[in-house]
Parts: C-alpha cells; sequence; structure tokens
C-alpha cells in the first residue's frame, strides 16, 4: 500500500522503479512456488501467509497506484499543496481518505482468500502436521465421506462462512469510515415533498410560474432538518424577465433547482406549491417531470464547461438534447442546431458543431448551452448565474443574446444573479432573497430606486459607484513611479 502511495504520487521514475519491482513479483507462479518452497517453509503457515502476502501484493499496489494518480491533479490537492502542506500531510489527510476504503474491501477479499488458498494447500498434503487447519479436517472428512460425512460437511460450511463474513466486515467497516462523511448528492431522481401546507392563493392569475410558500430542508447530522428556503413566493408572467438575487448561500439556486425537480436526493420540500401553467409540479415524480424539463422549462448553467461532456463533440451532444425534446430526425435535428449556433452568434457554426467542449472559449461554450436550451422554444429559460465565469466584455454579449432570444421567443427568464447591474439591465422584475426568505420583490426600477427592505438597501450600498472608486494613486504605485 505504501508503494502505491509513493509510486502513484510522485515522479514517473519512482513510479517506474515501483513498477518494475511488482511486475517482476507477478512473473512468479503462486501456487507453484508454495509447493515448491514447501521443504524450505516446513508447511508453516506463517511463512506460507508471508510468500503469499508478497505475491498478492502488486494487485493492492496496483488499486492504490491508480487511485492516487486519480486523486492527485484533483484542484482541493494542488490547492493543499500550494497552502504550503507538506506532500506527507497531503497523502494522509486527502489522498489516503480516497484510498481507504476501496483498500478494505481488498483486503477482505485477500483474508479470505488467504484462508483458502492455506485451506487448499493443508488439504493436498502441503501443510505442517502439527498444527491443526481447515485444509486437513477437509482432507480428513473427505476421506471418509462416505463413512460420517458431517466431518467434511461442517469444516467446509465454516470455511465459506469465514470467508464471507470477512467480506460483510469489510463492507460494514468501509461504509462506517465513509459514512461519517456526507455522500455526494445525486440529482434528477426526482425530488422529496413532505409535510404539505395549504399554500396562500395566487399572487397572480396570469402567472406563468408561481411559487408560494416554498419551503426547502436538509437533514442534519443528528437527523433534523435544517431549512435552506423559507417560505419563498415568486411569480412570472409569459414574456417576462424575473431577476432572483441574493448573497451566496442565500437559496436563489436551490429555489431554481426546486422549478426544474432536480434538487438532491437528501432535500425535502417541506411546504409550498411551484404552479407551472396551472400544474402543480411538487410532488410529480422524475417521469412526469421529464417531459416539461428541457422542454417547456429549460436552464443555463452556471459554468458552461462543466455541463459538457468532454468525450463527444458538441454539435452531438446538442443533436441529443433536441431529438429528445422534438421527437426530430437527426437530419432535421443537426439543420436546427447550427441554425440556433448561428443564431446564437457562433462564427463558424459547422467548426462549433464539431469540436469539443476543450476547443472553445468559455463564452463560445455558454452561448452553445444557450443555443441547446432555447432550441425547443421553452416558455421559460431558467438562467442560474449564465455570466459569472465569463469576462466582462463576454458577459455583456451572453445578456444581450438572452435579451434578443427572449423577445423573440417570447420566454420567460428567471435569471439567478449576485449582480444588480444585471438585473436593472435585462429584468422586469426582481426578487431579493436573503437567508432563505424573498425579503422583497416588485418591479425593477421601483425597488432599485425606491428599496423598501433593509437588506436590499445593504446590498446596493455594496456596489461601487463613482463616488467610491479611489482617484488617488495607490501608495506603492506613486513610490515605483516616483524611483523612475
Ligand atoms: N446538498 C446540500 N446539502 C445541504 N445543504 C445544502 C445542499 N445544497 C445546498 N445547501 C445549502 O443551501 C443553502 C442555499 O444554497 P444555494 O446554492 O441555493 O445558494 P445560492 O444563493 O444559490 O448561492 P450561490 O450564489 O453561491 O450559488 C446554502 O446554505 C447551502 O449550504
Amino acid at each position: 500500500m505504501t508503494a502505491g502511495l509513493v509510486g502513484g504520487y510522485f515522479g514517473t521514475r519512482t513510479r517506474a522503479i515501483a513498477e518494475w519491482a511488482f511486475n517482476l513479483v507477478m512473473t512468479f507462479p503462486g501456487l507453484l512456488l508454495l509447493i515448491i518452497l514447501m521443504p524450505v517453509t516446513g508447511g508453516d503457515y506463517r511463512f506460507t501467509m508471508l510468500i503469499f502476502g508478497v505475491l498478492l501484493s502488486p494487485s493492492i499496489y496496483r488499486i492504490v497506484r491508480n487511485l492516487v494518480l486519480g486523486v492527485k491533479n484533483e484542484l482541493y490537492v494542488d490547492a493543499a499543496r500550494v497552502s504550503g502542506l507538506g506532500n506527507t500531510r497531503i497523502l494522509g489527510r486527502h489522498v489516503l481518505s480516497v484510498v481507504r476504503g476501496p483498500i478494505i474491501i481488498a483486503a477482505a477479499f485477500m483474508m479470505g482468500a488467504s484462508i483458502a488458498t492455506q485451506s487448499g494447500l493443508a488439504f493436498l498434503g502441503v501443510g505442517s502436521k502439527g498444527i491443526p487447519s481447515f485444509g486437513d479436517m477437509i482432507a480428513s472428512g473427505f476421506r471418509n465421506l462416505y463413512i460420517a460425512p458431517t466431518q467434511f460437511l461442517w469444516p467446509s460450511l465454516l470455511l465459506g462462512l469465514i470467508t464471507a463474513s470477512l467480506v460483510l466486515l469489510g463492507n460494514a467497516l468501509r461504509d462506517t469510515l465513509q459514512g461519517s462523511r456526507p455522500k455526494p448528492a445525486k440529482v434528477g431522481e426526482g425530488q422529496r415533498a413532505e409535510v404539505r401546507t395549504d399554500p396562500t392563493p395566487a399572487a397572480d392569475p396570469e402567472a406563468l410560474l408561481e411559487i408560494r410558500d416554498l419551503t426547502i430542508a436538509y437533514p442534519g447530522p443528528m437527523g433534523q432538518l435544517r431549512e435552506v428556503v423559507r417560505g419563498a413566493a415568486l411569480h412570472i408572467r409569459r414574456g417576462q424577465t424575473l431577476g432572483v438575487v441574493g448573497e451566496s448561500g442565500s437559496g436563489k439556486t436551490q429555489t431554481a433547482f426546486a422549478v426544474l425537480g432536480v434538487l438532491p436526493d437528501e432535500a425535502v420540500i417541506t411546504g409550498g406549491s411551484i404552479v407551472f401553467e396551472g400544474r402543480e409540479l411538487i410532488g410529480l415524480s422524475d417521469g412526469q417531470m421529464r417531459p416539461l424539463r428541457g422542454k417547456q422549462i429549460a436552464y443555463v448553467p452556471q459554468e458552461p464547461m462543466s455541463n459538457l461532456d468532454p468525450s463527444y463533440p458538441v454539435g452531438a451532444q446538442l443533436i441529443e438534447g433536441v431529438r429528445s425534446a422534438l421527437g426530430i430526425s437527426k437530419r432535421e435535428a443537426r439543420t436546427r442546431v447550427l441554425a440556433l449556433l448561428e443564431r446564437c452568434g457562433i462564427a463558424d457554426p459547422e467548426r462549433t458543431f464539431d469540436s469539443y467542449p476543450h476547443q472553445l472559449s468559455g463564452g463560445m461554450a455558454q452561448r452553445v448551452l444557450i443555443a441547446g436550451a432555447v432550441a425547443s422554444r421553452p416558455k421559460l429559460l431558467i438562467a442560474d448565474e449564465p455570466t459569472t465565469a465569463l469576462d466582462v466584455t463576454v458577459q455583456a454579449e451572453i445578456l444581450d443574446l438572452l435579451r434578443d432570444l427572449q423577445a423573440e421567443l417570447n420566454m420567460a427568464v428567471l435569471l439567478v444573479t449576485h449582480n444588480f447591474g444585471v438585473v436593472a439591465d435585462i429584468c422586469d422584475r426582481i426578487a431579493v432573497m436573503a437567508q432563505g426568505e424573498i425579503v422583497e420583490s416588485g418591479d425593477v426600477l421601483e425597488v432599485l430606486h425606491n428599496p423598501r427592505h433593509e437588506y436590499t438597501r445593504m446590498l446596493l450600498d455594496s456596489i461601487l459607484d463613482d463616488a467610491s472608486v479611489r482617484t488617488d494613486a495607490p501608495a506603492g504605485a506613486t513610490t515605483e513611479g516616483a524611483k523612475r
């Protein structure tokens, strides 16, 4: 295991040496070697196990090495390195925790295999006669099989039971260790709705989407529910753009995910209502949500690159989505996708169509995703901070594109953002979120000019204006300038 950690983590030369040594071990014929060495070991099970351990070590080495190679380039390992953590600390804290689960399972299998091999050797007579063993017992039971079959049956059953118990023990140990960490969330499996409360009556009868009293919670470490969205209420009409603004962690994305029906498995909607085109979405299964998601309600994510599969050209990915949304032929979907790419400002649609995601810039990737999202002419587009990962000029272009498409398709847009500038630029209405609650909502100009809630005022005050931009040169710059 240590060799696997070292071989996987350190440079190619260390790995090459470790690899050479373990490849050499792998060339030995295991069982044959154990039998040949019998005169040397005298059948002593300790020597037999030692040799068996050495022979099996390459498989453990390979498991550990592969896991380490996978984890060592993760961003959090780089961050630990940059923050000055030594190799031993990184290996102990970040790498070992990834490796230990699979190793516990592999070790449990190996223990079972070792006992079975040792018994097999003893059954063949290759073992110490002085120490009782399963192999000896099974062999003597075998000789008396017709006289006393239970002599053969019980040791064999017990051997099987011990081997199976070791595997179960390994699984339990692995689960206990992993259980202390929260499991990564899976999305899209249909969301859990529990305690349904009677929501307040609809605020806008003409709304395309109306969220009322929405409460979303997550179980804490002791199982108690922690509310991350509390009694949220908002509504959007056809063709309207609503900006949901608020600081990080205020519950904007959770609200958007609840509308899309892709909250993580552990999330529980404990109350409220989400009505889209007169239909209640809370409580719908994943299968019932599928015809809506991507077709009537589309989504544009924050980080375009992480939403494109690096193994396929983007065109193939878009065609897949368009065909499942519209049920058209491959050829029609291709023509449609190319036209959409052009419409979304991609200069050379044919080339982009055949490009892999890594060959695109962030702005191009976001245009590609917007093209995919609007392909089915959705009634509602949810854009979760669609410009945050892009530079300022590209941000403006993407916002222009969203505004144009919104007008062209008469689409409602729910725009999640931190940025009041973006809201002022393209939104008709605004909802301000703080700590899971919508504290203020209304017409954009009205809220921006006349904020009623303290939190909205505070957010607006924290925006840099001309008066707060410093006019004096930084001290360092002045000194440097004086030196020249
Ligand atoms: N899987 C989860 N388990 C537990 N809590 C979660 C989970 N996902 C989100 N939360 C919590 O829900 C709260 C709201 O998160 P959300 O992602 O909606 O914030 P946000 O306003 O969109 O923030 P940001 O602008 O940074 O994306 C946060 O406190 C977050 O810790």
